[in-house]
């Protein structure tokens, strides 16, 4: 950088060492200026720079407590460097460490003379106000019984303080039962008041805030949720997830960690993070909508006896994970889906969604698409399934993930190159198989291996789907898609004596909450919300070149 982008430039103090310390637009610098015997000017410059981005400064404060406080303490030590410097000011910015984690660090620069300081600290907080994209005032839930009931105190320990440091007000809320924040979001908060939604919890949480904050947009803007084909406003408010509760497959999904004070970072710089939602409907009534997994099956089952336990904390879907394999049970059904463009990729082609994701970005620009194809519903009835692919089967499990759902059990997820805004979601069958095999399946959840290279999984990229359980009456009575040469190897009849897999049904895990319907009808909305997140960045950012 020359010269003239300097904003200012001074001969400073930090740690006991000179250092030249530079602010230009969008970068905060600073080097070390060597004593240096063989120059005459007394001087030299080490070439090594320290480089903070101005958008991930998180404050800055004049420290004139500290220096003063040495002062008092320490007056003899008047000839020290530091102490010819008595004045201070402390620039608190985002520290990458390792796996996605963000720390907020800080940087104390001391200086002779008071005027300079207080010079500093204008000009970096004026720079900060340019970014207009940062939130002042959030209002939070947060549930006290999420996850280890540890909420409140990850909230007042490790959230406020940054949020505190950022000068970010905060309306705060703690939960007194389920589906308090989804009702105080609908009828009652004054959106008007906030840059942002933030909920401290699980996905079961950010689930209520989601409905809760749709519901209120749609609700005030005259659509009709229950129309399946509505087009559906997106939110301005962006959403914060601080991680408290068991799974926290969003947070982990969408910043790559589920750490409290890397949520707080996210927010407090700003970041924005478009989202798919899916609608979920029941021959034409509104139930649910889902970010993340919808599973029937394994995952339904799962939710369904862990929701039994719940007092086990995150302990219990271990537990009824292990049941629900051992019960190996199957279920008949008919799913109908609605393929996406070829130019969203494909569930097996190994292009992660990451950080500025080229796909989510082509989706977003091109809404026409979209409109174009949402004049399918003009189309007379017998049209209306062209283009629908129909599949009859038993299925262990049939899950739809609209993002990875990647999670600390799973770190790729269900589908580790589904994507967060591409207005898609990966449909994925798992047919009726042996119990080892759908062991096999599983364990390449949590290694590197291909879940879906098995005979008896199949994976579809669509924008729409349907499921229909089979009636007993109607089953079939063999599914001709069995595999033949894949007998389940190990039957535990004693768990299955009362099992009929011509009546059977499982019920819809939709993020972590249970549908009371079966039969359900799936619409992607594409980047109907955003988050205070960025995605998953590649890799650690390289200090930028000054
Ligand atoms: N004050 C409260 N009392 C009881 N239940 C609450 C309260 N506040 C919220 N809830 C409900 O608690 C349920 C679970 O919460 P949450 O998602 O935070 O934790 P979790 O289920 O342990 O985590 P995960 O969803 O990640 O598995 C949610 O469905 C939410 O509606
Ligand atoms: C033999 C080892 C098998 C390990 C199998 C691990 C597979 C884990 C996949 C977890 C995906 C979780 C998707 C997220 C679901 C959430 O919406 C929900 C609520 O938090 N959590 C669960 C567990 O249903
Ligand atoms: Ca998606």
């Amino acid at each position: 950088m020359e010269n003239q982008d300097k904003i200012i430039c001074s001969e400073l103090f930090q740690k006991q060492r000179k250092v030249e310390v530079v602010l230009y637009p969008a970068v905060l610098a600073w080097k070390e200026i060597e004593k240096s015997s063989k120059r005459s000017s007394g001087t030299s410059e080490s070439e090594h720079v320290q480089t903070v981005k101005v958008c991930e400064i998180v404050a800055v404060h004049k420290t004139e407590d500290e220096a003063d406080a040495q002062l008092r303490s320490h007056p003899k030590r008047i000839n020290q460097p530091s102490q010819q410097y008595p004045h201070a000011f402390t620039v608190s910015y985002v520290r990458r460490t390792r796996q996605h984690l963000w720390r907020c660090a800080d940087v104390t620069f001391h200086c002779a003379d008071q005027q300079i300081c207080e010079q500093w600290v204008q000009v970096i907080n004026e720079q900060l106000s340019l970014l207009t994209n940062r939130p002042k005032n959030l209002l939070v839930y947060i549930n006290p019984y999420g996850g280890k009931r540890r909420g409140e105190r990850i909230y007042e320990q490790k959230v406020a303080p940054v949020f505190r440091r950022a000068g970010i007000f905060t309306d705060v809320i703690v939960t007194e039962r389920a589906n308090h924040a989804r009702d105080h979001l609908k009828m009652e908060a004054n959106l008007d008041d906030y840059d942002g939604v933030v909920c401290v919890g699980g996905d079961g949480m950010f689930s209520e805030i989601l409905h809760g904050l749709v519901t209120r947009i749609q609700t005030d803007h005259g659509v009709d949720q229950n129309q399946p084909d509505a087009e559906l406003v997106p939110c301005s408010l962006r959403i914060g997830i601080i991680p408290a509760g068991s799974t926290d497959c969003i947070c982990f999904a969408t910043q790559g960690t589920n750490d409290p004070v890397t949520s707080a970072l996210h927010i407090v710089v700003g970041d924005s993070q478009p989202m798919d939602v899916c609608s979920v409907h029941h021959n034409g009534v509104f139930l649910k909508y889902s970010v993340s997994l919808l599973g029937y099956g394994f995952y339904g089952d799962v939710l369904t006896d862990s929701e039994r336990n719940r007092w086990l904390g995150p302990a219990r879907y271990d537990l009824s994970g292990f049941k629900t394999f051992l019960s190996h049970n199957y279920y008949g059904g008919t799913v109908s889906f609605l393929p996406a463009d070829d130019n969203v990729g494909h569930p097996r082609d190994k292009l992660q969604c990451r950080s500025g994701c080229r796909i989510c970005q082509h989706k977003h620009s091109s809404k026409d698409e979209h409109d174009e194809a949402s004049e399918e519903k003009e189309k007379p009835a017998e049209d209306s399934d062209r283009g629908w692919s129909v599949i009859h089967g038993k299925f262990i499990a049939i899950n739809s993930a609209s993002m990875s759902c990647a999670c600390p059990r799973s770190p790729k997820g269900l589908s580790p190159s589904a994507h967060l805004a591409d207005g898609t979601t990966d449909l994925i069958l798992v047919r009726k198989c042996s119990r080892l095999d759908f062991f096999r399946h599983l364990l390449r959840h949590t290694n590197n291996d291909d879940q879906f290279d098995h005979w008896f999984v199949e994976v579809h990229r669509v924008r729409k789907f349907r499921f229909q359980p089979w009636h007993p009456d109607l089953a079939p009575l063999e599914d001709a898609s069995e595999h033949p040469e894949s007998p389940d190897l190990s039957p535990i009849s004693s768990l299955q004596e009362t099992y009929d897999d011509r009546t059977a049904e499982s019920s819809w895990n939709c993020d972590g909450e249970i549908l009371h319907h079966t039969a359900i009808q799936v619409s992607v909305q594409c980047q109907l919300i955003r988050l205070f997140a960025r995605g998953i960045e590649e890799q650690q950012d390289a200090e930028v070149a000054v």
